[in-house]
């Protein structure tokens, strides 16, 4: 591996991503703010080096300090790593885009599209600041449950931004042996995988949750990763980046892995619960929830269509049983299978 190098680093949201994040920064040698909304983060962050509320049982870096204090953690800072739920993004972004520093990177690492706009998370971040900033905007996505990379699991992600260097610089910025980073030209290609395997991922727990079977499973993957090329293709995106880790990567993990919280609301969801008993029970966020509606509306602008999607919404927003959306995937009329075309 290259040189390592040594940076001021903010990472922007102290839930289970944003802890495990600031923690492999500090593994790859940064110095790491760790904005938490939640004092009572910020206290066990600084006092136990734990995070309780979001990562319970992960011991965190000493090189880590968190704080609540939005301009005090950005200030200094290089990179700063926004790890936000994506309804939030713009909001806590258009807080700290005043304490920016001049030269600062953008990591965005939310996976979700934000409702109305349409506009992914690079996108919002190029509404909110100023346009010096935009060259440095970067998103970084792909298989990594928060847990494991705080428990230092192999991990292979990837980093898009239109300016190589910049995409570089990230790439070194959090690289270890254990954490590996791609980098990629492909901003919206990596955006828009990440966003749509949460939906899917719903798709795929209630799969799990009616006991279908291993045929169904890969069914819907296989079909989920033809929606999601379609959409990121749409929008841009090259058919490349979608079979690779930030498309079909983070679609097969999070369609298969018991750690995905998408998942497991589908499974839930399957069993019986309402998606407000489920919400109820958890504080943290499954963004497929969300990312439904948002995914399907600018899908509905592209002209894209996305039956499993489409399926996900009728169970959560409108009491469809999974059963019945299941059925109706099935019955759909009888196709030919490219899906790297704009028909289904
Ligand atoms: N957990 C994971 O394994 C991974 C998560 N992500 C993405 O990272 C993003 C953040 O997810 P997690 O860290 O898992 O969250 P989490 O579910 O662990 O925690 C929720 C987070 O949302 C924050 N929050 C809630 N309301 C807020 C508000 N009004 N303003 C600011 N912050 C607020 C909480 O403080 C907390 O940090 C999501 O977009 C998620 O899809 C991406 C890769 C892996
Ligand atoms: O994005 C993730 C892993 O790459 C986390 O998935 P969940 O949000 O479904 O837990």
């Amino acid at each position: 591996m290259n040189k390592p190098l040594a940076l001021e680093a903010a990472v922007i949201g102290a839930g289970a991503w944003g802890s495990a994040l600031a923690q492999q920064l500090a593994w790859a040698g940064q110095k790491v703010r760790l904005w938490a909304l939640e004092p009572e983060v910020a206290r066990q962050v600084n006092d136990l080096r734990e995070n309780k509320l979001y990562l319970e049982g992960v011991m965190l870096d000493p090189a880590i300090v968190a704080t609540n204090d939005l301009a005090q953690a950005v200030a200094g800072a290089r990179l700063v790593v926004m790890v936000t739920p994506s309804h939030v993004f713009r909001q806590v972004l258009g807080q700290l885009a005043p304490h920016l520093e001049k030269d600062a990177i953008i990591v965005s690492c939310s996976k979700g599209i934000e409702d109305q706009s349409g506009y992914t998370m690079c996108e919002v971040a190029e509404d909110v600041l100023d346009k010096r900033y935009h060259r440095r905007l970067t998103a970084l996505s792909g298989p990594s449950f928060a847990k494991e990379v705080a428990r230092a699991v192999p991990t292979a992600v990837t980093v898009a931004g239109r300016d190589p260097d910049v995409a570089n610089l990230v790439q070194h910025a959090f690289a270890t042996t254990l954490f590996r980073v791609y980098t990629s030209p492909d901003t919206v290609g990596v955006e828009i995988g990440g966003a749509v395997k949460n939906p899917l991922a719903i798709a795929s727990g209630m799969v799990a949750g009616l006991e279908l079977g291993y045929n169904s499973q890969a069914a819907m993957i296989t079909r989920g990763l033809a929606e999601m090329t379609r959409l990121a293709m749409a929008r841009g995106g090259q058919l490349a980046t979608l079979s690779g880790l930030a498309g079909l990567g983070d679609l097969v993990l999070t369609c298969t892995g018991n750690l995905s919280r998408n998942r497991t609301v589908g499974k839930r969801l399957a069993q019986g619960e309402t998606i407000a008993q489920i919400q109820a029970s958890t504080r943290t966020v499954a963004e497929g929830v969300k990312n439904t509606l948002t995914v399907l509306q600018i899908a509905k602008r592209a002209g894209v269509e996305m039956p499993i999607v489409q399926a996900v919404k009728k169970v959560i927003y409108d009491g469809l049983p999974p059963a019945d959306a299941l059925l109706e995937l099935m019955t759909r009329s009888l196709k030919q299978e490219h899906y790297w075309v704009a028909d289904s």
